[in-house]
């Protein structure tokens, strides 16, 4: 089997080329360029020093390498949905439409023409008995299948994850018993292929300041906000406004456009307006078979954060209703929710209307 293999130059794109050369496929690597700072406006951005740990792996590996120029593409595909959406005042997630748009899109178009016949990458994620499926990673702490919620049924059946069965001590130890060049580097942070970069420092460059008022809940002015594409709901750092009693603090429960005011309160258990059980998705995505049925299924609200018991009933045009069993903090519009049957991927979709508990 011939098979491209992602390679980032991280620690996990390493060890799952050297897997699959041992396995005994036909292996390249390729480094994606999809993000370049050329203006240098969005601080230290290491895409050059990831290129040559990534040639080096693959030089080890014995393997050949490709830098595949994919800035165009993500530009188009990934910078306008993700300044869109903010400028819409909801809050996108480009990584998981890196995955969908540029890993098992352009990438995989590009190694299809060149007769490549399955694309992998470092994710911890696993698939199915059938090859149809995606499983959730075997590391708890690191599974990334949240990333994969909108990938499609012909980019499931194409996608390798070599490393989705480890957990990332012992992905660690058999980089260093390989003697991998990225065996003890550190794992990457920021957005997706932009680089060691904050979101919040790469939406100041983007997006104008849009200075506002900060109040509490009876509409009282507590200070003043840059600009509420910078704040996510449920956010407790970073507010600015210091709340004087003990071991409490204030979180965003609001964002009100039309009169650009920033809403926090204490955080409490019973705080209005950041807990909420019923909710419309849009842009209904499925990894298999569509499910046009209701059922129940378990619903993962954003990355690192359980799957919630819910029941979903499908209305047409990709849009649906879920009714969590339990409320859910701080669900946030535009943000995606991932599907699953116990650990098995469904497939995602965006948070359309949330109707918060006042
Ligand atoms: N610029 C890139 N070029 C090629 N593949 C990439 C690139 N960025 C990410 N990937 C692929 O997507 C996977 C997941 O990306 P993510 O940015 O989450 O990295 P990660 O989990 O820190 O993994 P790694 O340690 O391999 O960087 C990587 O393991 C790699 O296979």
């Amino acid at each position: 089997m011939k098979i491209l293999a992602a390679m980032s130059g991280g620690v996990d794109s390493s060890v799952a080329t050297a897997l699959l050369v041992q396995q005994g496929h036909e292996v390249v690597g390729a480094y994606m360029k999809n993000w370049i700072n050329e203006e240098n406006i969005v601080g230290h951005c290491p895409w050059e020093e990831d290129i040559v740990d990534a040639r080096a792996v693959a030089d080890q590996l014995g393997i050949e390498f490709h830098v595949v120029n994919l800035m165009r593409e993500y530009r188009e595909r990934v910078v306008k949905y993700l300044l869109e959406g903010y400028q819409d005042g909801i809050t996108p997630n480009p990584d998981v439409m890196c995955n969908r748009e540029m890993k098992f899109g352009v990438l995989w178009d590009w190694a299809k023409e060149r007769g490549f016949d399955a694309i992998a990458t470092g994710h911890y994620a696993q698939k199915g008995e059938d090859g149809l499926s995606i499983l959730r990673g075997a590391d708890p702490n690191k599974d990334q299948t949240y990333f994969l919620a909108m990938m499609k049924p012909e980019q499931v059946r194409i996608a390798r994850f070599p490393i989705g069965h480890l957990l990332k001590p012992e992905l660690r130890e058999e980089a260093r018993k390989l003697g991998l060049k990225t065996a003890d580097k550190k794992d990457s942070q920021g957005i997706c292929f932009i680089g060691e970069v904050k979101m919040e420092d790469f939406l100041r460059t983007f997006v104008d300041d849009k200075p506002g008022p900060i109040v509490n809940l009876d509409g009282k002015v507590l200070g003043e906000h840059r600009g509420l594409h910078l704040y996510t709901l449920g956010q407790r750092k970073g507010i600015g406004v210091a709340s004087n009693l003990y071991k409490q603090a204030y979180v965003v429960v609001a964002k009100r456009h039309e009169k650009n005011e920033l809403v926090i309160a204490i955080e409490r258990p019973d705080t209005p307006l950041l807990w909420a059980r019923k909710c419309t998705l849009t842009g209904l995505s499925t990894t298999g078979l569509p499910f046009d049925a209701p059922r129940l299924l378990q619903a993962q609200p954003r990355y690192r954060c359980p799957a919630g018991d819910a029941e979903f009933r499908p209305l047409g045009d990709g849009r649906a209703e879920l009714v969590y069993a339990q409320p859910q903090r701080a669900l946030t519009p535009g943000q995606i929710c991932a599907l699953y049957e116990k650990d098995r991927l469904l497939g995602g979709a965006v948070f359309e209307h949330i109707e918060y508990e006042s």
